[in-house]
């Protein structure tokens, strides 16, 4: 059951950086800070890559979290969970990627054997959507999207309005709401690859939020509205380009953060929450950091 961005977490599939396939080439990448990594020849090494990655591991177990991992596939990068499957109350909803990663689905393959098929919901063709875009939060569904247009141009647009409408007719329990996001293929400064680049919930009513990264205005002064402003953390270009809304709570008390992130993780403690951190940079550098390295698949209500 996730109902929500922050329940106290039971059970969650962990990302793995084995068999990454070392640094792809320029043709075969799909987000804009990747490809400032392999140009500047600053591209993660796969050991580093999993020494973080097993760091993230040893905390959520700490906090007595199930962690299951994806099967490893030769040469392919499995280091961002969050994107290739969802779950919305107790339904697993395979949805369609960006064709580059669908492979990366056959490492969960095991796992969704396990889960009972009538509550598993497959995305029909034409309709896109990753889990980075999509969070359940208050009988709320929040969708990062892209409308036709900016879909068809980017390759980091990866939820579309087919996508959206899927959700809002299958979770009708929910009032779905989307948020067109700002991209850019070519500068990570400009891009908002998933709505949890920009923006996550945390605790129990407030939030992390980049300006920046809504195409709309509107969209982020509703949201700030919504939470009252004294309960959004506003970051800025460079620490959403550092992710610093890319946190991950276990619970509404307990937020794993970056360790570099000073000027969050003082703002988080100051507000109350327990931060662990975790030194994650080198992961962060293919556009991701804690909640896309992450598939909840059950937190406690
Ligand atoms: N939920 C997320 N924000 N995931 C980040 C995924 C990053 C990955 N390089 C991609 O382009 O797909």
């Amino acid at each position: 059951m996730i109902k929500d961005e922050t329940a106290p977490l039971e059970a969650v599939v962990l990302g793995t950086a084995m068999s990454l396939g070392g640094t792809p080439d320029l043709a075969h990448v799909y987000d804009p800070k990747s490809r400032e990594h392999i140009i500047d020849g600053t591209f993660p090494k796969e050991e580093d890559l999993i020494r973080e990655n097993e760091a993230f591991k040893a905390v959520l177990e700490k906090h007595h979290v199930k962690v299951y991992r994806p099967e490893t596939l030769a040469d392919t990068n499995q280091v961002y969970a969050r994107d290739i499957g969802m779950v919305i109350d107790e339904t697993f909803i395979m949805p369609n990627i960006i064709e580059d990663r669908e492979h990366e689905k056959d490492g969960i393959a095991y796992l969704i054997d396990q889960v009972s098929p009538e509550d598993i919901l497959v995305m029909p063709e034409g309709a896109h959507a990753e889990g980075g875009d999509v969070m359940p939060w208050k009988g709320r569904l929040f969708v990062g999207y892209s409308e036709e247009e900016d879909y068809q141009a980017y390759k980091v647009s990866r939820t579309n309005r087919a996508g959206l409408e899927f959700l809002e007719q299958h979770f009708s329990n929910y009032e779905v709401i989307g948020f067109e996001l700002k991209k850019s293929d070519t500068d990570a400064k400009a891009n908002a690859l998933h709505l949890d680049c920009c923006f996550q919930p945390i605790g129990r009513d407030q939030c992390i939020i980049y300006k920046g990264g809504f195409k709309n205005l509107s969209d982020y002064e509703w949201l700030v509205a919504e939470f009252g402003a004294d309960n959004c953390i506003e970051i800025t270009q460079d620490e959403m380009y550092h992710m610093n809304s890319n946190v991950f709570s276990i619970s509404p008390e307990v937020i794993v953060s970056e360790a570099g992130f000073d000027r969050l993780n003082t703002e988080l403690e100051r507000r109350g929450f327990t931060v662990e951190r975790v030194p994650y940079t080198e992961i962060s550098k293919m556009e991701g950091l804690f909640r896309c390295s992450t598939l909840p698949l059950k937190r406690s209500y």
